[in-house]
This record gives structure tokens, C-alpha cells and sequence, in this order.
């Protein structure tokens, strides 16, 4: 369970936004929604403590999010960002980076519900288009079994036929629970609940 209580966030140049709240059960499939510079990137790094609130307050299970808790917070979550600069040359190094090194069937076998090759895996990630690279990405991250996903514009360099994938793979995941951040209306559909940020 994730839990924000009236919390706002704001940088130097003013409010972004102010005492939101909302809920997402254990289990469900939300999608965050909103204009380009609404938050939706901020709202997912908040969840893992990476950014602070100003006001308000942030529940993961029921304990508060705090500098004290933030460690084993962590632990239950797997990020895949919007914007990914990796220190790997290729997929296997992902994999020992990320701790996931000995689950190579397992992302095989995501990579392969995806619709990419096994060997991408081995293929420098210089060389792989945004959509391989996220999907590579997006694959290990779910080899990690953790209990919470959380996944900034996970269709933006996809094509129609590689979000319908996606959607099936993640629907297919047994009890996680997956906040994502998304304008794409197939994959907002595809989600349990919709969380729309306005803004101020
Ligand atoms: N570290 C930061 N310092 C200052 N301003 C920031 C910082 N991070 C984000 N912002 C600002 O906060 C606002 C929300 O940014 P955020 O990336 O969360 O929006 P978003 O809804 O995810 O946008 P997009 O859909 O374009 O990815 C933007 O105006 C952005 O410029």
C-alpha cells in the first residue's frame, strides 16, 4: 500500500504541486497522468525517498517514509527511469549491477515476452534502439521479483505492437503492485486506477 497525505512539491521557481493525496492498494496497477511538467516523474522518485516533500506525508505499508525507513523502503521497489544513461556495456553487466545475475533464465524469458531476442542480452547497449534498451531494461528490473514497480513513461520509445506486450507481461505479474507514469491511453486503460495530476 501506497499512501500520500496532503503533500506538495515544490522547487525554487514555485509550487508544482499542493496537498495530494491518494492510495494505491497492494496489488494494484496504477498509472499517474497529467500534462508534461505536472510531476509525474517527481511523484515516483518521492516513493523512494530520492525527493522530499516539503509538506506531507508518504506511506509505504502503513510506515512513514522517512530517513530512518528509506532503506528497507527501498528494498521492496525496482525503478526503471524515464531518461536512462547506463554504466553498462550490455545486458549481463545490467544484470550484475542490478544483483539479478543468477536470474538469466528469468530475464530471457521476459526479454523473449517482450519481443526481443535472448541475444540481445549480449549486445552493446550503444547499439540498441530506446525501445531495446527498454525493454532490456524494464526486464531485469522485473527479474528482481520485488514487491513494488515503479515505471516512468514505459511506452515512450515503444511501437503499438511492443506496449501490447508489455501490458500483457505486467498483467501477467503475479500480486506486484505497479505505479507508472504515462500519457499513452492504451496503457493508462490497461491499469487498475488512474491518478491525474492537474497541477496548481
Ligand atoms: N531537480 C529539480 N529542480 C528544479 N525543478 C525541477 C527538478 N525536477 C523537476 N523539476 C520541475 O518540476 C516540474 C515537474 O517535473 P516532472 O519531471 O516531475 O514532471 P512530469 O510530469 O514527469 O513531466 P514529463 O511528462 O514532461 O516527463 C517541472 O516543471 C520540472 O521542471
Amino acid at each position: 500500500m501506497i499512501q500520500f497525505k496532503d503533500v506538495q512539491l515544490s522547487f525554487n521557481e514555485g509550487i508544482i504541486f499542493n496537498k495530494l493525496s491518494f492510495f494505491i492498494n497492494h496489488g494494484q496497477n496504477t498509472c499517474i497522468s497529467g500534462p508534461s511538467g505536472s510531476g509525474k516523474s517527481s511523484i515516483l522518485k518521492m516513493i523512494q525517498g530520492y525527493l522530499i516533500p516539503p509538506f506531507g506525508e508518504i506511506f509505504v505499508d502503513g510506515i512513514l517514509l522517512d530517513k530512518i525507513s528509506v532503506r528497507d523502503i527501498r528494498m521492496q521497489m525496482a525503478y526503471v527511469p524515464q531518461n536512462i544513461n547506463l554504466p553498462v556495456a550490455n545486458g549481463l553487466e545490467l544484470m550484475r549491477l542490478i544483483g539479478s545475475e543468477k536470474k538469466r533464465d528469468v530475464v530471457e524469458s521476459y526479454i523473449d515476452n517482450l519481443g526481443l531476442e535472448k541475444e540481445m542480452l549480449t549486445r552493446s547497449i550503444d547499439e540498441m534502439s530506446g525501445g531495446q534498451k527498454q525493454r532490456i531494461i524494464i526486464a531485469t528490473c522485473l527479474s528482481l521479483e520485488r514487491e513494488i514497480l515503479l515505471l516512468d513513461e514505459p511506452t515512450s520509445s515503444l511501437d503499438d505492437g511492443s506496449i501490447s506486450r508489455l501490458i500483457k507481461v505486467v498483467k501477467n505479474l503475479d500480486k506486484k503492485t505497479i505505479v507508472s507514469a504515462s500519457h499513452n491511453p492504451e496503457w493508462i486503460q490497461s491499469m487498475d486506477q488512474e491518478i491525474k495530476i492537474e497541477g496548481i
